[in-house]
């Protein structure tokens, strides 16, 4: 009998975050404030973590700033405090776990309890797998995955003791649907995204409504992370690769409006549905058609023409 009410009351639920999330999508979210909350973002130098550092300025959160390129990080640090905010930068090498244990100690001591978390910082090996150093792709899997494992440990309990917090993970379109020859990057995106659903559902499970959490997936932005990766001529028009300031400040909206998850853009609901509801050939043909198959071969060639060039890192 009581499974039966459970069934209704599941149904009356279901239904109604149904409708809530159809209105909702005509309707302007109310956003919350953020003003003197501390916010930490990762990989703040680089030109996600900068735009949403100098976003997260302008709505008056104190800003702590981890990047391991000390130059970039104090850059941004700098174009926030002309913002009027309060700036922390540290630098911090997210592939190693002591490195963050540390740094987080320190931010506690120095600063205090970091109620906003931006796991922003990520990178991608940029080569086939068999020509790939290991520790190039080890480096992939420790900075975009498992950094978010010792992230949460370090900041987690301070907002589970207040109830209060939002953790936001800066994923990827490939962190839901995959493609060729960045093997490195959809495995640790997949589990940044799998790693990031399972936190939520701990935290609802245990009723901490008070810490939120929002995923964001975006398609290629042009920041030169991706340089060259690209689909079918004729279809780059139909979805050409975001404005790094537009995707960022669509994130903001999400984040601000407390919503779970962001695809940017809505179109890249598509192939995440696809591959979960089409048998595999079907998405086979379509990214044949769309040139999604061999979309990072001119990103790999650059990459492959800037190291033989010495242009690029070697770590
Ligand atoms: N650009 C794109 O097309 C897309 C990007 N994303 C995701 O968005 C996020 C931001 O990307 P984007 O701004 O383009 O990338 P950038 O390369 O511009 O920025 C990444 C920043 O993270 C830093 N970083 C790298 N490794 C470490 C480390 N071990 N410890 C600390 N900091 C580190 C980089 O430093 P350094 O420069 O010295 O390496 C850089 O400052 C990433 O997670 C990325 O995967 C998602 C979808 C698309
Ligand atoms: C595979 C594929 C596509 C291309 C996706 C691309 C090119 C994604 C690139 C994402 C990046 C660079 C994310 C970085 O985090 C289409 C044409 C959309 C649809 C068919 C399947």
């Amino acid at each position: 009998m009581i499974v039966l009410v459970d069934l209704v009351l599941m149904l009356i639920d279901l239904t109604y975050s149904i409708l809530a999330a159809m209105i909702q999508t005509f309707l302007r979210p109310r956003l919350k404030c953020v003003d003197g909350e501390l916010c930490l973002i990762t990989g703040a130098g680089g030109a996600l973590g900068r735009l949403f550092a100098l976003e997260f300025a302008k709505e008056g959160a104190r800003l702590v700033l981890w990047d391991c390129n000390t130059s970039a990080n104090e850059q941004t640090a700098e174009l926030a405090r002309e913002l009027g905010v309060e700036v922390h930068a540290y630098t911090v090498d997210l592939s190693k776990r002591q490195s963050i244990y540390e740094a987080a100690d320190r931010v506690r001591e120095e600063v205090g309890d970091v109620s906003m978390l931006v796991n922003n910082a990520g990178v991608v090996a940029g080569r086939r797998l068999l020509d790939c150093p290991d520790e190039m792709l080890e480096r992939t899997l420790l900075v975009n995955c498992h950094a978010l494992f010792w992230m949460t440990k370090a900041f987690l309990p301070q907002m589970k003791a207040k109830n209060h917090g939002h953790m936001v993970t800066i994923a990827s379109a490939l962190g839901l649907f995959s493609t060729a020859c960045v093997e490195d990057y959809c495995a640790s995106k997949f589990g940044a995204v799998g790693f990031h659903e399972s936190l939520t559902h701990e935290l609802l499970a245990e009723n901490l409504e008070g810490i939120k959490t929002t995923l964001v997936c975006p398609y290629i932005v042009d920041t030169g992370m991706f340089a060259g990766c690209e689909i079918r001529q004729e279809l780059k028009s139909l979805i050409p690769p975001l404005q790094p300031l537009y995707t960022v400040q669509q994130s903001m909206k999400a984040i601000l409006a407390e919503q779970q998850m962001i695809c940017i853009p809505r179109m890249m609901y598509i192939p995440f549905l696809a591959r979960a509801l089409l048998p595999w050939e079907a998405n086979v043909a379509t990214y044949r058609f769309m040139g999604g198959d061999k979309c990072m071969l001119p990103f790999i060639k650059n990459v492959e023409m800037k190291t033989s060039n010495g242009h690029i890192k070697s770590s």
